[in-house]
């Protein structure tokens, strides 16, 4: 399938997730398809969110508008889709609501409910629509910057199964995992093996690189993200290279991001991962001495940094980019978390000069 798209006119994101020194830092932001552009607002209209990810013709214009907006300063796409897709597939309804976020009507709430789940999953009868976005993202590409794919992490995704979307007390997920911890582990990996052969075939599709989102990490103690994340990000580690072998594959550069993990910044290092993302809440410097060149890191500036206007941004450029190896090695800019709704894209741009001025040409 690859032979159809145009060679890549920008490997540096590739080059550094490799490790390999660069002419200066690759930069994308997480989010960057997304509700601060007016352009996304225009193309997603009145439409239902989950039905422009089931559109790949909406879905790839959608990615596409970032890297046009910012020509010759992003250097990834990111295909628009959302983690909830999975649940999705194992048979939940998912619904975006405006404003709120996701709802799920019936969330599992008891191991009985288990049985709700598609016993096996048919991943690509059932997310089918994301990989022909992706196939139609790369060939719009034509080459211009590499395309990530994405997957969000089992005990994220368990999480929001069982709470029925955001949650500030995470009440249902933790009587899960201290109340019925064999039923969890049962739940997680049924979900990895979906994480694993969705990823697979996002890269069959055309998907370059990847990133699992561990964004609720955050929320369990260091000993509980040992048992009940760590493993399952390990595992899609290790099976994912295996299986694109398997498909005739060679495996793609991954980024584990583990939001509020802090605590677990030595073990993601030796978790299989070329890359890890990073929260605001490192100090880049000391994740930098602790990455010590075995990985590369991403990240890390606060999102509501772009709230702080030019003089602020600027000056957390110059601060960040010499903590992270001066941008030639092992790093790859980007936010902490995603770009928030109101941030204006004119404060993204400055952001990304300042990058390149003081990251280098
Ligand atoms: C937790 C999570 C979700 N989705 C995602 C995560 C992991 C990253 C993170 O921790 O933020 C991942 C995601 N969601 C979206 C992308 C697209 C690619 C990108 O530009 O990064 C990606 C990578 C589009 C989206 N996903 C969503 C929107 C907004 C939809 C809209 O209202 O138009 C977009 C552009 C909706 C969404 N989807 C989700 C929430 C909580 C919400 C609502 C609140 C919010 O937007 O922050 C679940």
């Amino acid at each position: 399938m690859s032979e159809s798209f145009e060679p890549l006119q920008n490997d540096l994101l590739l080059r550094a997730a490799r490790g390999e020194t660069v002419e200066r830092p690759p930069m994308w932001v997480m989010r960057q398809a997304g509700r601060y552009l007016p352009e996304y607002h225009i193309v997603k209209g009145t439409n239902d969110f989950f039905a422009v990810c089931r559109d790949p013709e909406l879905a790839s214009t959608i990615t596409l508008q970032p890297v046009e907006r910012y020509a010759g300063l992003l250097d990834a796409a990111i295909i628009f889709c959302d983690i909830l897709v999975i649940p999705q597939a194992l048979g939940m309804t998912v619904e975006m609501i405006d404003k709120k976020g996701p709802h799920f009507p019936d969330p599992l709430r008891v191991p009985a409910d288990l049985d709700k789940l598609r016993t096996t999953v048919d991943v690509k009868e059932q997310l089918g629509y994301v990989f022909d976005a992706i196939t139609l993202t790369r060939k719009k590409l034509r080459g211009r910057v590499p395309l990530l794919g994405f997957v969000g992490a089992p005990w994220t995704l368990m999480s929001y199964m069982i709470e029925g979307g955001g949650s500030k007390m995470f009440i249902h997920a933790k009587t899960w995992i201290f109340k019925y911890p064999e039923e969890s582990k049962h739940l997680l990996a049924r979900i990895t093996d979906v994480c694993v052969e969705f990823l697979a075939q996002q890269v069959v599709a055309g998907a370059q690189m990847i990133q699992v989102f561990e964004s609720w990490a955050g929320e369990l103690a260091p000993r509980d993200f040992d048992e009940f994340s760590l493993p399952y990000l390990k595992e899609i580690a290790e099976r994912l290279p295996k299986r694109l072998r398997e498909l005739g594959q060679e495996p793609v550069p991954m980024t584990v991001f583990a939001k509020g993990a802090w605590y677990a910044l030595e073990k993601l290092c030796v978790s299989g991962y070329q890359v890890v993302g990073l929260d605001w809440t490192h100090d880049p410097e000391e994740a930098y001495k602790v990455a010590a060149g075995r990985v590369t890191l991403q990240g890390n500036f606060d999102p509501n940094i772009l709230y702080g206007g030019r003089k602020a941004i600027t000056e957390a450029v110059e601060r960040t980019v010499p903590a992270f190896g001066n941008g030639k090695k092992g790093w790859i800019c980007n936010l902490g978390h995603g770009i928030t709704p109101f941030v204006d894209p004119e404060d993204l741009k400055h952001f990304f000069e300042e990058v390149h001025r003081v990251g280098g040409k």
